[in-house]
């Protein structure tokens, strides 16, 4: 099998499994992986991602542009781009669109939500202790992916649990699709706890 054949099974997989927690509804969400030669392997644009078929994946250059003219990828490709520059460790790049991303992110106005004491803070890169502070960056979500990933630039680095796009959605990242996977997982599961603490005003 092809490392492109495996990265469409790859995230075939991962959209069924974002869809079956609710996290992709409609058209929203994105996912890609970067394949062995360089190229990013990544959903078209549209189209629901917990039904995605094969052909439903394309492949684009590092800097986004499609390997075929007549493809149309995702309209935020830009941002896994920018994500596999950053980080050169990484493997996969996931975003969707939850509940507790969307409603928590218009809630708190500040630069970041922090969360803190949570045992599953460990699933992050670099943490091994409940008894710590993992800053989740906010940016103003804004229809213009170019300006919005020259906003997020400035915090790679400091994102061990990738960030989240205000009234919008989270982007994660890994080494590789399982990891990815994994840290999306603990971070909604952390921003759904967030969501019930607010809720109970706790
Ligand atoms: C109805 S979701 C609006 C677009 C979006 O935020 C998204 O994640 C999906 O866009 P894509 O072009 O990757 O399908
Ligand atoms: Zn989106």
């Amino acid at each position: 099998m092809t490392d492109f054949a495996r990265a469409v099974q790859d995230i075939l997989a991962a959209g069924q499994r974002m869809d079956a927690r609710g996290w992709v509804p409609a058209t929203a969400g994105n996912i890609s992986r970067k394949l062995d030669d360089g190229r990013i392997a990544l959903t078209r644009s549209g189209g629901h991602k917990g039904f995605l078929q094969a052909q439903d994946i394309i492949t684009v250059d590092a800097n986004g542009k499609p390997h075929r003219p007549e493809d149309r990828p995702s309209a935020e490709t830009l941002l896994h781009c920018q994500i596999y520059q950053m980080d050169p460790t990484a493997g996969a790049v996931l975003h969707g669109h939850s509940v507790a991303s969307t409603v928590l992110s218009m809630v708190e106005t500040g630069p970041a939500l922090y969360l803190s004491d949570y045992e599953v803070l460990k699933v992050f890169e670099g943490q091994s202790t409940h008894a710590t502070t993992v800053p989740v960056p906010l940016f103003d979500n804004d229809q213009d992916i170019a300006r919005l990933a020259t906003v997020v630039a400035p915090s790679f680095g400091a994102m061990p649990a990738g960030y989240i796009i205000r009234g919008h959605g989270v982007y994660v990242w890994g080494k590789d699709m399982p990891t990815a996977l994994a840290r999306l997982e603990g971070l909604e599961f952390l921003l759904a706890c967030a969501l019930e603490r607010r809720k109970l005003g706790v």
